[in-house]
């Protein structure tokens, strides 16, 4: 029984599944938690990743590994592979004014959509580059290479055999800014626009294609992002929108051709199996609820029988989630905003209902910017931590007028890299089948009020002081 290896290398944390090659069956697993922030550095995803693995039993009996990450993180690497700053985060909002000025040195969103599938925004590595030509010169003049995230670990896992060894795939490289998902190759006059100067760029491998491997011989697949990573991992295909609540939001789907979306909302990514994959992201999601927890002075099992006890609506009460800014919609100075507090709504149980289902309904806007482009939504696929709160499957049916499924708990994106890897081992032209157990679907009533309601107030939020 061939065994493999997936990693989540995400914004919290870090996760190891070690799985059986066959079947996916997770055999092993292991946790390491990140620091805070939105800039680490990528020595402390390396120390996590050797904790988690370490925790799993280690990967001496595994034949292939693939690594899963948060995407966009700016990683920059001098000559010498050595890190040069910690590496901004898909989630660190100060490169908002970058992407406003290469939108516009470029002409508006159109030719960037034309030109790579997306429109900067803060999250995309692009616009980072583009922040630390102009923040930090110095450094930018020690850039002589620039990866993601995960392409960083797989590259330390290989024993980081040099700057022209680094390798990355489809799905990771879509969320750049300076990759294109329809022709496939990079486009260096955007990195150069961003940076100042060209960079030495991972090697984009395709879905199944082993670049490097470890010192113990295991193969090491591409990796990927890890919202390609968890459609994998779920076997998500044409019709599933898979709704991620973790640190970010996510509305995304497989799509056979790519997609562009000149209002920005909607990125043209790549999946990790050769196809693409629409997606909308929020800053906003688990993290709301971690909020109104610290708030209410509740645990995550409290809010949620708070929130199932009043009633859809929470009588009026709106909690609008930009507690971070927002990615989407793109107001990266706006802060959070409660509405329709009265002394019939000024309890914890309507509190927590409300931050519930304002959170969803962000992540319900996101579901209908990917269908307006035409993408099917005919299942809705729940996942991320979040997704263990009873009330966020209840509410979540209710808000997007949808059953929605919801696997057993369990880390998706790990099991997609580890999915990935079991592919490297067998190749061929598809990933091995790997069913997916204990998938639960959750329906109930739908609440278009609820939706109605949050749209009219939606807009009134204050700016960052
Ligand atoms: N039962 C729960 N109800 C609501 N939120 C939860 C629950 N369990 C964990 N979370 C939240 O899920 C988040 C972690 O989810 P995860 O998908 O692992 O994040 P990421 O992959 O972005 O690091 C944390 O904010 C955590 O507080
Ligand atoms: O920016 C995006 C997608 O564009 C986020 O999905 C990041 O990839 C972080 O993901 P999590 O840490 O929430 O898993």
């Amino acid at each position: 029984m061939p065994l493999v290896a997936g990693v989540d290398s995400s914004t919290q944390s870090c996760k190891v599944v070690v799985c059986d090659a066959e079947t996916g069956v997770v055999v092993r697993t292991g946790h390491a938690s990140h620091p805070e922030g939105t800039e680490v550095a990528p020595e402390a995803w390396w120390d996590a990743l050797q904790t988690a693995i370490a925790a799993a039993g280690g990967l001496d009996d595994v034949a292939a590994v693939a690594v899963g990450g948060q995407q966009h993180g700016m990683v920059c690497l001098d000559s010498s592979g050595d890190v040069v700053r910690p590496a901004l985060l898909w989630n660190d909002t100060r490169s908002a004014q970058a992407a406003l000025d290469l939108i516009d040195e470029l002409g508006g969103p159109q030719p960037w959509v034309d030109a790579v599938g997306l429109v900067p925004v803060a999250s995309f590595t692009v616009t980072k580059l583009r922040w630390l030509r102009d923040a930090e010169p110095d450094n930018a003049a020690r850039t002589a290479a620039v990866c993601l995230p995960h392409d960083y670990l797989t590259w330390r896992l290989a024993g980081a055999p040099g700057l022209d060894a680094l390798v990355t795939d489809r799905g990771d490289a879509s969320g750049t800014g300076y990759w294109s998902p329809s022709s496939g190759e990079y486009r260096r006059d955007l990195l150069t626009l961003g940076l100042g100067h060209d960079v030495v760029l991972p090697r984009v491998l395709g879905p199944a294609e082993s670049g490097l491997s470890m010192p113990s011989g295991a193969l090491l697949g591409p990796g990927t992002g890890d919202n390609a990573g968890a459609a994998l991992g779920l076997g998500a295909v044409a019709g599933d929108v898979v709704v991620s609540i973790g640190t970010s939001g996510v509305a995304c789907a497989v799509a056979d051709a790519p997609v562009g979306d000149v209002t920005g909302a909607v990125a043209g990514f790549a999946d990790a199996t050769g196809r693409f994959l629409p997606l909308v992201a929020t800053l906003n999601a688990a993290r709301v609820l971690d909020a109104a927890c610290r708030m209410l002075g509740v645990s995550h099992e409290e809010l949620s029988e708070l929130a199932l006890s009043a009633p859809a609506g929470a009588g009026g009460l709106v909690l609008v989630p930009y507690l971070e800014g927002e990615r989407t919609p793109n107001k990266p100075d706006a802060t959070g905003a409660i509405h329709g507090l009265r002394l019939e709504t000024a309890n914890p149980a309507y509190l927590a209902r409300a931050a519930v289902e304002g959170m969803i309904c962000g992540l319900a806007d996101a579901v209908d910017a990917v269908r307006a482009l035409g993408t099917p939504v005919e299942r809705i696929i729940l996942v991320g931590g979040a997704a263990r709160s009873r009330a966020v499957r209840e509410i979540a049916s209710a808000v997007l007028g949808l059953p929605v499924s919801v696997p057993e708990p369990g880390e998706y994106v790990a099991r997609g890299a580890a999915r990935q890897a079991a592919w490297v081992l067998a190749g061929g032209a598809e990933p091995p089948q790997w069913p997916l157990s204990g998938v639960v679907s959750t329906e109930a009533e739908a609440t278009p009020s609820v939706r109605a309601r949050y749209a009219s107030v939606r807009e009134l939020t204050a700016s960052r002081p």
